[in-house]
Order: C-alpha cells, then sequence, then structure tokens
C-alpha cells in the first residue's frame, strides 16, 4: 500500500477500490455561470436569444456542440451542421477567453481530493469539455496536481457517454477497480456501460439523477469509507 493509511472495505475479501474518476462541470465545479456568459455572448452578437443561467444547468454534460444544438432547438431557429460547427467554436473561443470567471469549486472539494491524494488514490477527469479548457481550468482552480489523467471530449475518439471515454481515462490511471463521480444522467449511463461503479454528488441539479438522494456523496472525502463498490 502507498497510503499511509490502510484502507479495509466493509467486508473481509472485498476488493478495496482507491481509484476515483470525476466528472467536472457540475461536480467539482460550478461552471454554469461562465458556460452561460460564454454562450450568451456569442449567441448575442448573432442576433439569437440569451438563455437563463439555471436553463443552460439542466442542459449541460454532452459537450459544447451539443448544447449550441440544443439551444438552437430551444429557440427554434433551423441551423445547418456548419452552423452549429460555428457557433461552438465561437462559443469555445469565447469560453477559453475567461475560462473561470465566476466559477468556483463546490464546497472542500480541493481539501477533498488532496485528503484523497494523501490516502494513495489514484485521481481522475473523465469531462465532455474539450481538453485544452479542462486544463486551463485545472490550473486556474488549483486543482491540477491532483489528477494523474485527464481526458476531454476531443482527446478521445468518442465522448461520453460512450464507455470508451471513461476506460481511457481508467487505463490512464493503471486500469482495476474504480469509482466514477458525476452530477448527470450522462455520467450515470456512461459508468454503468463501462461497467464502473457510479457516486451520485448530493449537489446535483435536480432531477438529474437517478441515484436516490440518501445514497449520494455529501461530500468527495466520503468516497474513502465507502470504498467497496
Ligand atoms: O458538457 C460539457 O461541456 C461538459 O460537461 P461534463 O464536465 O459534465 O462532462
Amino acid at each position: 500500500m502507498r497510503g499511509r493509511r490502510m484502507i479495509t472495505g466493509a467486508n473481509p475479501g472485498e476488493p478495496v477500490i482507491r481509484t476515483a474518476i470525476f466528472d467536472l462541470d457540475g461536480t467539482l465545479l460550478d461552471s454554469t455561470p461562465d458556460i452561460a456568459h460564454a454562450v450568451n455572448r456569442v449567441f448575442a452578437r448573432h442576433g439569437l436569444d440569451r438563455t437563463e443561467p439555471s436553463l443552460i444547468a439542466e442542459m449541460v454534460g454532452n459537450g459544447a456542440q451539443r448544447l449550441v444544438g440544443d439551444l438552437l432547438i430551444r429557440q427554434r431557429i433551423p441551423a445547418a451542421p456548419s452552423d452549429i460547427d460555428y457557433l461552438t467554436a465561437a462559443y469555445l473561443e469565447a469560453y477559453a477567453e475567461e475560462p473561470l470567471r465566476e466559477g468556483r469549486l463546490y464546497p472542500h472539494v480541493a481539501e477533498d481530493l488532496a485528503r484523497l491524494q494523501a490516502l494513495g488514490w489514484r485521481l481522475g477527469v473523465c469531462t465532455n469539455k474539450p481538453q485544452a479548457l479542462t486544463l486551463s481550468i485545472l490550473e486556474a482552480t488549483g486543482l491540477g496536481s491532483y489528477f494523474l489523467a485527464v481526458r476531454g471530449a476531443d482527446s478521445v475518439p468518442a465522448r461520453k457517454p460512450d464507455p470508451g471515454h471513461l476506460l481511457a481515462v481508467l487505463e490512464d490511471l493503471g486500469g482495476g477497480t474504480a469509482l466514477y463521480v458525476g452530477d448527470t444522467e450522462v455520467d450515470e449511463a456512461t459508468a454503468q456501460a463501462a461497467g464502473v461503479a457510479f457516486r451520485g454528488v448530493a449537489w446535483a441539479a435536480p432531477g438529474r439523477l437517478s441515484v436516490p438522494e440518501a445514497a449520494r456523496l455529501s461530500r468527495i472525502a466520503d468516497l474513502a469509507a465507502s470504498s467497496v463498490a
């Protein structure tokens, strides 16, 4: 064991899990204000409607392209794939200018990741954000050093809910048994398809998870206490 403290499973003989992979938006970081700011800025430039951040929070999780496409559908704007490509590129460019404007880590995230790391956990990120933006945000929030593997949507052949996305992060971490921690149905479906145990966070937006509230993590550090699948 690499950690200073021995973690034992609930029942003797059950495997002890010390690998955790995290979703980013809505799980580690409340990025809704920054996503909303960037996408609304670009939409306004093209005479399109503004969308309330609270509604955007319900739509994030399937990547930038899908968010832009879904916002256009909501506004009943017929758009060719090339229009969606163009607006997505403009949105991501605007976002990259201010990767951390008003976005904030959820309470205790940094200290809890530090605790898991100190206990010898291998930690990774599996997000549908683009890789470069993900790395900028991890650096800006000071979380970068906790993760041994990070994969954004454009660093794999197919993004979440394709199980290959999560499994690529797990392979980067050396394989074995892991937990995936997320806040949306996309994360839940990805974990299920990959055969990885899932933990939902207590601060997920209403209606996005089927995991009962009582079974959700109220703190990330709670993973250390329930590390058996
Ligand atoms: O959809 C996105 O842009 C990112 O979402 P995720 O970090 O929850 O995967």
